[in-house]
């Protein structure tokens, strides 16, 4: 058996000397609790040095609390306390089990600058202990004697407490005595005993450490004493905790004890410290194997803890040897050694061998502190042309109505005046400040991260629809996979196609699947749990649950159904954070994490961004205000096209802008349409409804789109350019564009958090599938007006071909009106490269801005301008058959049925907001049917009427 676990045959606890970040997170102190009978950890001033000085495992969460304002005392307390909430975390189930005996704890040591200080300690320890807010917490106090009243009042108090820095016996009685009369205060103010523990910690090596020197130099000069010196070489640190032990044993019994034993308390049980062995003579297992016994803890150092592991022989062995261990405590006045007086010195010594590393810690904390208050945020350059001076002068108007502090203060009348949307507003603006939030989820989403690379999985695909998916559709797109991630996949459309691909191009048994849906009753996401679900229980039965992962809203009918499911693990996220704006939180960050990304990161450079958008106090120039300030003056001015350009490598980005700023802003007839994926062309082919955002990479040269960008601005069209250095940058442009288009909401003076047309295609779509589930199959629609090539061209206006229909159609183009183009296909490169061909012609001709999405995706995205916008755009809608459809789990559907049901509900919102439509069914054969139809819009001539 492994030594560490029969040493609880004896009834000892091992804990473990040591913390870091890092074996929180890789799993390491997990797999100690479970398979090494690890029950406790103790942490100390020095231990918190090595972690954080000597490591690089905490420098993402300094910097985001520097540039939180955070001070460099704060700083510590924040990163100790959450590493301490996490370990006290991952010992819960053993301090809650039926076999606690007393253990699971973990210990958080009060600032080694308090130790003479005892109202000091017992403000830092009730601080802590509040802080911590987990029962299996013990508050670490000196037992100086400043310490020994502040153990008493903790105690009082109920905090449990690791009394640290015991060296004379003494000075343990003392402590016993602090801790008994805590529990007597208790008493008499009428409170319970149970619940509250304690330990004395002996420190034991340096004892050794202290005294063989001088019993080495009387053993030198000979004779009789030297002989007795030289029995006692080694001895003396063993002989007092022997002796300790009795004392324990003594105190711990009797009428006074007895009495608070029957109201529940607990001994104070002894914990030996300091045992990992300094002197290379004595066997490295010397403070651990000759102090087995009975109701005692050893906290133990890593290396020594791998030792014993490798080697340890536990046997019950506190109480061998007692009579000589009483006898080298006596003797050794004879010799002219004090202990009581030389253990004084090693308490002393011991509050400095704790205060000056402490120092040392402040001081590498503070040094990276000032370094990261030096960060700057990416540039931005706004060249405005003529617009310049009214977007001056409604930046001036909102600086004279404060208007940043009270963003901040999530003052809804800045946007709407009504009380109902005012509500709302605030009820939607956790987005602000949850990546401060998320900062100290960081290690705990990365120990998952890991837990699912240990369980043996190759890959992970996240399934969800608008905001549960679209950043981690720009993280897996704009990042080379992380060395320690996985390949993650995306699914955020009901195409048969589509999902088989995902399933055939997966290992279903090995994959964890991400079923993200803040509302948890979305259809699609929905969809693909119970399809994926049902796929992997054929293979691994009752334990499929163990590949699925939920992430959703507090709550959620979700949260119920991914329970009974089993589901490995369910992140809930924030209800006050609305989904295009949930970039930041479990949704964009799980996926991140288990792509490899360093989510700390990209929360620090989200923080800069709230820093520099005011998030901290007062700034002069505020990045995220002065983007939303333009956005929304220039829509106002009809510049209300959003143009994104971006090189290739940063493609994906325009999914997620889109969706933030349609769905924000695309409402009450009025807003902004964003345009991406239209390769940039000569400034002819603009109309003056443009504003031209640019988003590069530093180092990529990009002169093309660079130079374009300069032809435009020259003739007078509005452009922005931000500069990244890398994809980290995200973090900071999410929070930027967040901003921004919450800012240009304001101006535009709507609610930016709602969705009010989002619901009129989805209605549509469950009256549609009622029908299929009552009569097996869809309603029978409209005659085509035309069908060509197996092809059928669905819409209001007429013609005798398809050439002429698509003529009539695009006749009724007028300046500032877009294309929209809706695919409900398979997403491949050749039919992009089509449909990217027919924004072509369409914006070569008619100088229209011109868009395309995947259905069902952009109903959650830009679906929302399109019904709630102005009624500018002219709609193109791709439906095809599904020869090779796949049936729904438990359904009367297929997902074929599903995705077409999608597109007639939203074709039919369309029509109820009276908007001009096209429906071109294109067969069995979507790519096929594309080329007829781009063969027939290039023999029509189309012009703006
Ligand atoms: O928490 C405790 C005791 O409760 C321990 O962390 C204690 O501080 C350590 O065992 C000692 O500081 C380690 O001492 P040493 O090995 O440096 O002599
Ligand atoms: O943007 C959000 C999508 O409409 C999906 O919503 P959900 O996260 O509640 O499933």
């Amino acid at each position: 058996m492994n030594p560490l676990v029969a040493i609880r045959e004896f009834n000892q606890s091992i804990w473990l000397d040591f913390i870091r970040r890092k074996i929180l997170i890789n799993g390491e102190l997990k797999r100690r609790i479970d398979h090494e009978a690890l029950r406790g950890v103790t942490s100390n001033p020095a231990i918190f040095e090595k972690a954080i000085g000597g490591s690089d495992d905490y420098d993402g969460a300094i910097k985001s609390l520097a540039l939180q304002n955070k001070t460099t005392d704060e700083i510590y307390t924040e990163m100790v306390i959450a590493d301490i909430q996490h370990a006290c975390d991952l010992f819960r189930p053993l301090y809650d089990s039926h076999d606690n005996s007393s253990d699971g704890y973990v210990s958080l040591e009060v600032s080694p600058t308090l130790v003479n200080d005892t109202e000091g300690t017992i403000e830092e320890g009730m601080r802590f202990w509040k802080a911590v807010d987990r029962p299996n917490v013990m508050i670490k106090v000196p037992a100086t004697l400043e310490g020994l009243p502040a153990i008493r009042r903790l105690i009082a108090e109920g905090i449990n407490v690791n009394v640290t820095l015991i060296f004379g016996l003494e000075r343990y009685r003392l402590v016993a005595e602090a801790y008994i009369s805590g529990l007597e205060d208790r008493v008499k103010a009428g409170l319970p005993l149970d619940n509250i523990d304690s330990v004395a910690s002996f420190f034991l090596s340096r004892i050794d450490v202290l005294i063989d020197p001088m019993l080495e130099k009387i053993a030198a000069e000979g004779g009789e004493k030297g002989e007795l010196a030289q029995s006692m070489v080694g001895e003396v640190a063993l002989s007092s905790a022997k002796q300790a032990y009795q004392i324990y044993k003594e105190i711990f019994q009797g009428p006074r004890w007895e009495a608070l034993q029957a109201k529940g308390a607990d001994t104070q049980r002894l914990l030996w410290a300091s045992t990992g062995n300094k002197n290379p003579k004595y066997d490295d297992l010397k403070y651990i194997e000759n102090l087995i016994g009975p109701n005692t803890v050893n906290t133990v150092p890593t290396e020594t803890l791998d030792i014993f592991r490798e080697k340890g022989q536990p046997a019950n062995r506190l109480e061998d040897g007692l009579d000589k261990a009483a006898d080298v405590l006596r003797r050794l006045p004879e010799l002219g050694i004090n202990l009581e007086e030389q253990t004084q010195a090693l308490e002393e010594d011991g509050a400095k061998k704790f205060k000056e590393p402490f120092a040392k810690l402040m001081d590498s904390i503070e040094k990276k502190r000032v370094e990261a208050l030096k960060l700057t945020t990416a540039p931005a350059e706004l060249a405005l042309g003529k617009y310049q001076a009214d977007v001056d002068a409604k930046v001036k108007e909102f600086k004279s109505k404060n208007f940043t502090v009270g963003f901040w203060n999530k003052q809804a009348d800045l946007w709407v005046q009504d009380a109902e949307g005012q509500e709302s507003i605030r009820s939607f603006m956790g987005w602000l400040r949850v990546a401060e939030t998320m900062v100290a989820a960081v290690p705990a989403i990365e120990q998952f991260a890991q837990e699912v690379k240990d369980a043996g999985f190759k890959h992970v695909v996240v399934m969800g629809m608008g905001g549960s998916t679209m950043a981690p559709i720009v993280f897996k797109e704009s990042f080379e996979q992380g060395a320690n991630g996985l390949p993650v996949s995306v699914l955020d459309t009901t195409d048969p196609t589509t999902v088989r691909q995902i399933e055939e191009s997966v290992p279903l048994a090995d994959t964890l699947f991400i079923v993200a849906s803040k509302s948890g009753t979305t259809a699609e996401p929905l969809a693909f749990g119970d399809y994926f679900y049902d796929k992997v229980k054929q293979i691994k039965g009752d334990k499929a649950g163990e590949n699925f992962v939920a992430i959703t809203d507090p709550g959620s009918k979700f949260v119920t159904s991914a329970t009974a499911q089993g589901y490995r693990h369910i992140f809930l996220n924030f209800a006050e954070v609305g989904g295009r704006f949930s970039a930041l939180t479990y949704f964009g960050l799980v996926p991140a994490a288990m792509y490899g990304l360093s989510t700390g990161e990209i929360l620090g450079r989200a923080i800069l961004m709230m820093r520099a958008c005011g998030a901290y106090g007062n700034v002069e120039q505020n990045p995220g205000v002065e983007l939303g300030v333009a956005l929304g003056v220039l829509a106002k001015q009809g510049r209300d096209k959003l143009t994104l350009i971006v090189p290739e490598s940063l493609s994906s980005f325009g999914l997620w802008l889109e969706q933030l700023t349609a769905e924000s802003t695309g409402k009450q007839g009025t807003g902004i349409m964003p345009i991406a994926g239209e390769p940039v062309r000569e400034p002819a082919l603009y109309g003056n409804d443009r504003v031209f955002v640019y988003v590069g990479y530093q180092n990529e040269a990009d002169e093309a789109n660079k130079q374009a960008l300069q032809a435009l601005e020259q003739a007078g069209h509005p452009v922005v350019r931000i500069t990244l250095e890398d994809a980290y940058d995200f973090g900071q442009e999410f929070f930027r564009w967040e901003v921004a288009i919450a800012v240009a909401s304001a101006v535009l003076e709507i609610n930016p958090f709602d969705q009010p047309n989002v619901q009129a295609a989805k209605t549509a779509t469950d009256a549609l599938m009622k029908v299929v589930e009552e009569q097996g199959s869809l309603p029978e629609g409209d005659a085509p007006v035309v069908t060509e090539n197996d092809v059928a061209y669905y819409t209001a206006v007429s013609g005798a071909t398809a050439t002429e229909v698509l003529q009539a159609f695009f006749d009724q183009a007028q300046p500032g009106n877009f294309l929209c183009l809706q695919a409900y296909l398979t997403e491949t490169p050749s039919l992009n490269k089509s449909l990217d061909q027919f924004r072509t012609q369409v914006q070569e001709q008619l100088h229209i801005a011109t868009a395309s999405g995947y259905g069902p995706r952009f109903l959650h995205s830009t679906g929302q301008y399109h019904k709630g916008g102005p009624n500018n755009g002219l709609f193109v809608q791709f439906t095809k058959n599904h020869p090779q459809d796949l049936q729904l789990p438990g359904r009367s559907y297929t997902f074929g049925t599903f995705q077409n049901a999608q597109a007639a509900g939203d074709l039919k919102a369309l029509h109820d907001y009276d908007r001009r439509t096209l429906h071109i069914h294109l067969g069995d054969d979507a790519e096929q049917g594309l080329q007829t139809v781009l063969a027939a819009l290039q023999a029509a001539t189309l012009r703006v009427n």
